[in-house]
C-alpha cells in the first residue's frame, strides 16, 4: 500500500502523521510512504530523516493526496483537504465529526473511507488512539490554566500551589478519564487543592483508591458542579461521550456565581465543549473573557508541544496503520471490531451512530457499509 503524509495546515499545528521511525517500520513491512516536503521540519524531522527512513518526498499536498491509497494525518481534514480526497481512498486521522457538520458533509461527498482515531476502541473499554493526546492535553491544561491565572492574562493573579502561609488555588476537574486524571495529577503535583467530578462511580472509586483523598472525588451532577465551581480558581472540562457532542455542564448563568478572573480550560472543545460559553480558540489567540471568566478553548492543544505529541501519537497509531496497510482497509476492519469502531464515514454513508444522530444522517451499520463498498 502507498501511504501519504501531508503537512498539517491547521493554525499552529506542527504535528505530523508519522515520525521517521514510524515510516521505517511501515517500509520494513513492505509498503511505500510519500511525505510532503517539510511536513515535520518545525519539530526537527527533516526531509532527509524521512528519506533515510525509506519515504519519498512530494512537493505539494496535492501530489500526496493524488498518489496515496491511505492518508495518515493528525487533525481533521480542512475543507481544502476534504476536496482532495477521492472515492475509496482511506483517511486515518482525528475527525471529531459530531460538532462539525461541514466536515461531515464534505467527507460524505468525497466517498472516501474515513477512520477516526478518536473512536477506535480497545478490549478494556478505552480509546487507545485518543489516549496519547488526552495525556498530553490533560497535562497541558494545568500549564495553560496556570498561565491564564496570571494577572497579565486576565486571571485572578493566583499561584496554583500557594506559598507557606497562603492557601493554594482550587482546581475543579469535570470528567475523570484520561484528560481529567492527567490534569488532576498535574494540579495536585503543583500543590493545588484538587476536586475531580465524574458520573462513573467506578471511576471515582479507582481514583480515590490510588490518590487516597489527595485528589477529592465528587459525583458529577448539576448541584455538585454548581457548588464546586463557585469558589474554584480553575475549572478543567474533560468529559467525553465517545463520538457525540459534549454535554453542556456549566451554563452561562453559573459563571455569575464564580470568582472574577477564574479560568475555564475546556479540553472537550473538540467535541463542541462542555461549558455553554466555550468557542474554539487557537494557539495564536488562546483565551477570551466572558462575564469576567477567562476561557481557554484550544481545540488542538497537543499541537503546542508538537514534538512530544507526534512521537506519542505514532507510538499508538502505528500498529493500526500496519494492520490497515497489511490486510487492506476492508479486511482489517472486518477482522478487528475495535478498529471498525473507528469507521465514521464509508463511501458516502455515516457509519458512527452518535454522529448520524447528532447531525441528522441515516446511520448505516459499519459491516453493511464495508461489504457494500468493497
Ligand atoms: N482540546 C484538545 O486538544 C484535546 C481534546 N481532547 C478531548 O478531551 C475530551 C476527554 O477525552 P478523554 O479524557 O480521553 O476521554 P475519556 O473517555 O478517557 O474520559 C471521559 C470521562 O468523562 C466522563 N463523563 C462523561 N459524562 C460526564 C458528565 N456528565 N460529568 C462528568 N464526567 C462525565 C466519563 O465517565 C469519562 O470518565 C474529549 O472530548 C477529547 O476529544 C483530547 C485530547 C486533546
Ligand atoms: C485529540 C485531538 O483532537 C488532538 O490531539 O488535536
Ligand atoms: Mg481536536
Amino acid at each position: 500500500m502507498l501511504i501519504g503524509v501531508p503537512k498539517e495546515i491547521k493554525n499552529h499545528e506542527y504535528r505530523v502523521g508519522l515520525t521517521p521511525s514510524g515510516v521505517r517500520e511501515i517500509v520494513a513491512a513492505g509498503h511505500k510512504v510519500v511525505v510532503q516536503t517539510q511536513a515535520g521540519l518545525a519539530i526537527g524531522f527533516t526531509d532527509e530523516n524521512y528519506l533515510q527512513a525509506g519515504a519519498s518526498i512530494a512537493a505539494t499536498a496535492e501530489a500526496v493526496f493524488a498518489a496515496a491509497d491511505m492518508i495518515i494525518k493528525v487533525k481533521e481534514p480542512q475543507p481544502v483537504e476534504c476536496r482532495m480526497l477521492r472515492p475509496g481512498q482511506v483517511l486515518f486521522t482525528y475527525l471529531h465529526l459530531a460538532p462539525d457538520p461541514e466536515q461531515t458533509r464534505l467527507l460524505v461527498e468525497s466517498e472516501a473511507i474515513a477512520i477516526a482515531y478518536e473512536t477506535v476502541t480497545d478490549e478494556r473499554g478505552g480509546l487507545p488512539l485518543l489516549a496519547p493526546m488526552s495525556e498530553v492535553a490533560g497535562r497541558m491544561a494545568v500549564q495553560a490554566g496556570a498561565h491564564a491565572l496570571e494577572k497579565a492574562q486576565g486571571g485572578r493573579g493566583v499561584l496554583l500551589g500557594g506559598v507557606p502561609g497562603v492557601a493554594p488555588a482550587k482546581v475543579v476537574v469535570i470528567g475523570g478519564g484520561v484528560v481529567g486524571l492527567n490534569a488532576a495529577r498535574m494540579a495536585q503535583g503543583l500543590g493545588a487543592d484538587v476536586t475531580l467530578l465524574d458520573k462513573s462511580l467506578g471511576r471515582l472509586k479507582e481514583i480515590d483508591n490510588v490518590y487516597q483523598g489527595r485528589i477529592k472525588t465528587l459525583m458529577s451532577n448539576a448541584a455538585n458542579i454548581e457548588e464546586s465551581i463557585r469558589d474554584a480558581d480553575m475549572v478543567v472540562g474533560a468529559v467525553l461521550i465517545p463520538g457525540a457532542a459534549a454535554p453542556k455542564l456549566v451554563s452561562r448563568a453559573m459563571l455569575k456565581n464564580m470568582k472574577t478572573g477564574a479560568v475555564l480550560v475546556d479540553v472537550a472543545i473538540d467535541q463542541g465543549g462542555c461549558f455553554e460559553t466555550s468557542r474554539a480558540t487557537t494557539h495564536q489567540d488562546p483565551t477570551y473573557i466572558v462575564d469576567g471568566i477567562v476561557h481557554y478553548c484550544v481545540a488542538n492543544m497537543p499541537g503546542g508541544v508538537a514534538r512530544t505529541s507526534t512521537m506519542a501519537l505514532t507510538n499508538a497509531t502505528l500498529p493500526y496503520a500496519l494492520e490497515l496497510a497489511g490486510k487492506g482497509w476492508a479486511e482489517a476492519l472486518i477482522a478487528n471490531p475495535h478498529l471498525r469502531n473507528g469507521l465514521n464515514v464509508c463511501r458516502g454513508k455515516v457509519t458512527y451512530a452518535a454522529v448520524a444522530r447528532d447531525l441528522g444522517y441515516e446511520y448505516v451499520e459499519p459491516l453493511a457499509a464495508i461489504k457494500a463498498a468493497s
